[in-house]
């Protein structure tokens, strides 16, 4: 999806490189006129003879046959894709990732930040309610001082200007660790402190409040329609993302912010009807915020231009799904009408594809890459375990041995009852395969095995679906009574599992949702790039809790691949 075009070709050589290159030629083409042998040869040289190395050829078998050199043949030139589907991801620099560890242990609490009251109590009671000992997570504590302005410690934020006056921001961290309340809560606080200092909400609150006086005077004849407020159809905050899902989840932080810290907040997805869309947005009490597809924003741009026009601060989040080839001529068209008013523009992901990168550096290059030292790792405390398909009992029956690892994951949680006595807990686990056609037919194939399985794409029964995913983002546990054990009750034909729940999905249509409750992935088709890996894995082990994947490898899949991000997983090195 995301393979850097460039990966495979050597780097343009500048006139400097070329001139040293070329001299570096002629010097190699000049053969030293006497080479002395015998004990002594090797001193007085002027450069190096290093011998070239000739690749060690592979301890051969005798009893190989033909066919088997050939296929091996065949694996070393895959092997170079692999290290292609490797190099896809922007490597950070050890270096900086070092010097971002120690700046982040000096933001140790929410209260430390330059946030408006209202908003940082807003943070325990409604957004993380519930949760003890709250503290912000790395991302949080590296990019909310920046996106503030404010100086935490000894570290002042660098804030780099563009020409136009506005600042970028890049935020790139882990999965599940917290960037979106990273990206709203200083979104949020500039939007009030703009209200409060905007004179034209201010004259229209005044006119607002005696026309109300008036009206509820006897007699009162005078209009009954109030002014539209001047923020009617033109959002100061814009949050981009890919999809209807996202939307929500996204939308559920932005309202449980609203409901402390007073300001309009609307949700745009292909889930709500185009009546109660055009009505939230030219509703005559304004609009302060709105989460959205770029899809979505961008038909309602072309109807009424004005609605980009005045946005301050434009998040795009998942961007580099937003930025790839399907979204990226829609997203880019909203960025070229919505920039000239934007004083924060800030990209945030969990992966930056090379391509991503050298698009950022051509188009923004003053933005602030604000990355965590974790970014393209996978948790360690996410293991991942490998099932050979091609061996028995499965041969190949990638389906049977989908179904086998649900069961083991569930007769094993049958194993250990819950707090509850008679109850054991649910596990919620997620199905990912490559290609969308298959979602349907392995959620039938589950269900026919007697496990609660749903297809997460477009043609699912909405109401399943949203169900089935709530369930997956819920962090209480749920349980079911232990009466409903996983063996056939008497006269019953068929088994069932009834403490698992399972979504079968692509991670296009799972990116960046944040399944708390799941513990358990299981990679159906090995991913085409680390990419997937880590946006697939990453909907477990979220936010410091524990996960387990499993991938099921056939004899066509790349066992190499899953070897090297199996052991870059286990030293906890990032998939680069
Ligand atoms: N400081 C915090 N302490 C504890 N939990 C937090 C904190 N901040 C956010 N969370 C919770 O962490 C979970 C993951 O957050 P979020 O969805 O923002 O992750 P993300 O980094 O955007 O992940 P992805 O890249 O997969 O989209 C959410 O349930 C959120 O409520």
């Amino acid at each position: 999806m995301v393979l850097s075009d460039r990966v495979a070709r050597a780097p343009k050589r500048d006139t400097d490189s070329r001139d040293s290159r070329d001299s570096r030629d002629s010097r190699d083409s000049k053969q030293p006129r006497r080479r002395s042998e015998g004990p002594f040869g090797g001193m007085n040289q002027t450069f190096a003879r290093i011998r070239e190395d000739t690749p060690r050829q592979p301890f051969r078998n005798p009893r190989h046959n033909d066919r088997d050199q050939k296929d091996r043949g065949k694996t070393d030139g895959r092997r170079i894709k692999a290290m292609k589907m490797q190099s896809s991801l922007a490597s950070i620099p050890y270096g900086q990732r070092t010097r971002t560890k120690a700046s982040m242990t000096e933001l140790e609490s929410f209260g430390q930040l330059d946030l408006l009251p209202t908003l940082k109590s807003a943070i325990s009671d409604e957004v993380l309610k519930g949760l003890v000992d709250i503290k912000p997570t790395p991302v949080q504590r590296l990019a909310i001082p920046a996106l503030l302005g404010q100086e935490i410690g000894r570290r002042r934020s660098r804030v780099d200007i563009s020409k136009s006056g506005r600042q970028e921001f890049l935020l790139a961290a882990e999965t599940g660790s917290g960037k979106t309340l990273a990206y709203l809560l200083p979104a949020v606080n500039a939007l009030k402190e703009a209200e409060a200092a905007d004179v034209e909400i201010s004259t229209y609150r005044e006119a607002f409040e005696r026309q109300m006086a008036a009206m509820r005077e006897p007699g009162y004849e005078g209009p009954r329609e109030f002014e539209p407020h001047p923020t009617t159809a033109r959002p100061r905050v814009v949050v981009l993302v890919p999809t209807a899902e996202l939307v929500g989840q996204v939308g559920a932080v932005a309202k449980s912010l609203s409901h402390a810290v007073k300001f309009k907040t609307s949700l745009f997805s292909a889930n709500v009807s185009a009546k109660v869309i055009q009505n939230s947005m030219y509703s005559p009490r304004g609009i302060d915020l709105i989460v959205t597809t770029p899809h979505l924003l961008a038909s309602m741009a072309d109807s009424d231009p004005n609605i980009l026009s005045r946005i301050s601060h434009l998040i795009v989040d998942e961007a580099d799904s937003l930025f790839d080839r399907s979204f990226s001529p829609v997203t880019t068209s909203i960025l070229d009408r919505a920039l000239p008013s934007v004083q924060q523009l800030i990209l945030c992901s969990a992966t930056i594809p090379k391509r991503l990168d050298s698009y950022l550096a051509r188009e923004f290059p003053n933005m602030i890459r604000i990355t965590t030292p974790n970014l393209h790792a996978i948790p360690r405390r996410v293991q991942l375990g490998v099932i050979d398909v091609s061996k028995d009992p499965y041969r190949n029956n990638k389906n049977l041995a989908c179904a086998d690892a649900i069961w083991s994951i569930g007769k094993d949680a049958a194993r250990h009852e819950g707090s509850v006595p008679g109850e054991i807990e649910i596990k919620r686990i997620m199905v990912f395969v490559n290609e969308r056609e298959k979602t349907q037919e392995v959620a039938e194939y589950l269900v026919s095995k007697g496990i609660d399985a749903v297809a997460l794409h477009r043609d699912t029964e909405e109401q399943r679906q949203s169900e089935m995913l709530e369930s997956f983002t819920s962090s209480e546990p749920m349980m079911a009574k232990l009466s409903d054990s996983p063996e056939p009750a008497i006269g019953q034909s068929r088994r069932s599992l009834p403490n698992t729940k399972v979504i079968v999905a692509t991670d296009l249509a799972s990116r960046g949702i944040d399944t708390l409750a799941v513990r358990h992935v299981i990679l159906y088709d090995v991913p085409h790039t680390t990419i997937d890996f880590i946006h697939r894995l990453g909907r477990a082990g979220r936010m410091g809790r524990r996960g387990r994947g499993v991938v099921l490898v056939d004899r066509n899949d790349r066992r190499d691949i899953v070897a090297e991000v199996r052991e870059s997983m286990y030293m906890g090195q990032a998939l680069i």
